[in-house]
């Protein structure tokens, strides 16, 4: 898989306001890249415009492609998507909400095959969410929410996997294994791109991209000294990047 997802000169909209204001950023397959920024700082709407659910002037290309000349399903086959607080189908059971992602690869009103079953056997296990398969939705915790939506993203088994705020609501544990996955992923050869509050665990991305009023101060890689000084300067030096135990990390200040 040689997917990437390329943005020229983007603007767009929330509502009447432009929030975006002319981004060019280019991300390749095999790279796991974390979205950071202040709040409001323009990074959802972004991830959004990329996944093409924003309208949005400049240019937008899939493999080189305008993604508007996509059709829809291929599009939902290319690009995996778990948004923030996802209003989901809360009736549906966990495994019927997981083959969800799965629509994109069956035909209209077509009875899901083997291949769809293991997909979503394959991802509700690696979200440790199979002994949920039968409960609603409605009934599970937020970080079980969690597991079951970023599972409904796996079972797509698309190229591109886009994701905000992913950690939202997960234990530790799973925390580290929503690390490993999203390094697991990209070492496949996915294009990885994650929104993050958590900085700690944005900084073991490959790459960071900075956003700030709607524009991206920043990309570069996560050991580089200029990309731990713009992460400073971003969140107006109130932490301090370090190395502890061959990762790098931030302290409060
Ligand atoms: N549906 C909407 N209608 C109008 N304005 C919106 C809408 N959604 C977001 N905005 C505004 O767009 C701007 C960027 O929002 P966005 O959600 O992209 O920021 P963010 O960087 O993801 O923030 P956070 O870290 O708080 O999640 C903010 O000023 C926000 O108030």
């Amino acid at each position: 898989m040689t997917t990437t997802l390329e943005a020229r000169n983007l603007h767009a909209s929330q509502g009447l306001v432009e929030v975006l204001h002319g981004v060019d950023l280019r991300l390749s397959a095999g790279h796991w890249t974390s979205v950071v920024g202040p709040n409001g700082a323009g990074k959802s709407t972004l991830l959004k415009a990329l996944a093409g659910l924003l309208p949005s002037t400049g240019q937008l290309l899939l493999d080189e492609r305008p993604l508007a000349g996509y059709s829809g399903r291929e599009r939902g086959r290319r690009i995996a998507w778990l948004g923030q607080n996802e209003a989901a189908a809360d009736d549906l059971s966990v495994y019927d909400v997981v083959m969800l992602g799965r629509l994109p690869h069956r035909a209209w009103l077509a009875a899901p095959g083997a291949a769809d079953h293991a997909a979503v056997e394959e991802a509700l296990r690696a979200t440790h969410a199979l002994a949920w398969s039968a409960r609603p939705l409605a009934r599970l915790s937020g970080g079980e929410r969690q597991r079951v939506l970023l599972a409904r993203a796996l079972a797509v088994q698309a190229p591109v996997l886009l994701m905000d705020e992913p950690l939202a609501n997960l234990d530790p544990p799973h925390q580290a294994d929503w690390l490993a996955m999203a390094r697991a992923l990209a070492r496949a050869g996915r294009t990885v791109v994650s929104v993050l509050h958590e900085l700690p665990a944005a900084l073991q991305a490959d790459a960071l991209v900075i956003v700030e009023r709607g524009r991206i101060v920043h990309h570069g890689a996560t050991g580089d000294a200029a990309t731990h000084r713009a992460l400073e300067a971003v969140f107006a030096r109130r932490v301090a990047v370090h190395s502890v135990a061959g990762q790098w990390i931030t302290i409060p200040r």
